[in-house]
């Protein structure tokens, strides 16, 4: 089982468990999250979710075999169908609080869900980036908004226009994370915090949550709009078959010859 899923005093808990590739995520994965979270939204008795990774790797991110391989409309049409799309809507339409506990790296989309969830702790070993224009990509999933929300533009531009990785104390000052934790105390701790909602009235979590999200729902579903329609025809582009195939055959892309 790639995502390991368990319910337990009122938290569903959420694991990448593919650590043989670095618990990069398929289609197949974010399917099994989508439902195990539209699920819990129906589930009065799940009170909290929780999402982890493992102590020396939270997620690299997509993975990029399944980039490969995986067919998109190039005008971005058909989004709905896909079960990343499908696990984001799960996730950032999710009424539970989400804590998520991150270690070892996070990279693409294993940043960008961060966005989306309300706890996040950093254990001292996390890395954070965001890789999209290394991979002839663009951000996904509302990123260039909430990054630039949270961190500032000029900061955010480094991160997703170059690229550049961060480790946890940035992450904490930028205000992508709420805490850091020694990592061999991070599921204890993201577990206890977890534990604390549940103890909390439901109703009024909800209903903080719909009015500390309500300002931002708009602007969120216009950003992912906005940048699935460059997305599908980057996916398909020469300068994302290199790198995706430079990763593959552990050496440098070259972007020399393209446009
Ligand atoms: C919409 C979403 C967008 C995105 O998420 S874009 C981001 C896509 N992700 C990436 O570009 C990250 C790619 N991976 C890495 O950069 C590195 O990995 C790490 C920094 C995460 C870890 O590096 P190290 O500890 O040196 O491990 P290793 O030898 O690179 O990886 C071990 C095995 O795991 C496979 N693997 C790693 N990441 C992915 C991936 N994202 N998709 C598919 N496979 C992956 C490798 O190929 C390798 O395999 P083998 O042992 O056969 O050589």
């Amino acid at each position: 089982m790639d995502i390991l899923s368990s319910k337990t005093n009122g938290v569903l808990t959420l694991e990448f468990n593919r650590p043989e590739r670095k618990n990069a995520i398929t289609s197949a994965m974010y399917q099994s999250m989508a439902d195990a979270i539209n699920e819990a939204e129906q589930d009065a008795a799940v009170r909290a979710i929780l999402i982890v990774g493992k102590p020396e790797i939270f997620t690299a991110g997509n993975d990029l075999e399944d980039f490969m391989k995986t067919a998109r409309p190039a005008d971005g049409s058909g989004i709905e169908e896909r079960s990343v799309y499908k696990f984001m809507m799960a996730l950032s339409g999710s009424t539970k609080p989400v804590v998520a506990a991150v270690a070892g790296a996070a990279v693409g989309i294993g940043t960008t869900l961060l966005m989306h969830c309300d706890l996040v702790y950093a254990a001292d070993n996390a890395k954070f980036s965001m890789p999209f224009v290394q991979l002839g990509l663009c951000p996904e999933f509302a990123s260039s908004l909430l990054l630039t929300q949270i961190a500032g533009y000029p900061r955010a531009a480094e991160k997703l226009m170059l690229g550049e990785a961060f480790l946890a104390q940035e992450a904490l000052e930028m205000g992508l994370v709420s805490k850091i934790v020694p990592v061999a105390e991070l599921r204890a701790f993201a577990e206890g915090q977890a534990a604390k909602l549940v103890a909390l009235p439901a109703s009024s979590i909800r209903a903080t949550k719909q009015l500390m999200k309500a300002a931002r729902k708009g602007p969120v579903t216009e950003a992912i709009a906005a940048e699935n329609t460059f997305f599908g025809a980057m996916l398909a582009a020469p300068e994302a078959k290199e790198a995706f195939t430079a990763f593959f055959e552990k050496r440098k892309p070259d972007f020399s010859k393209f446009n």
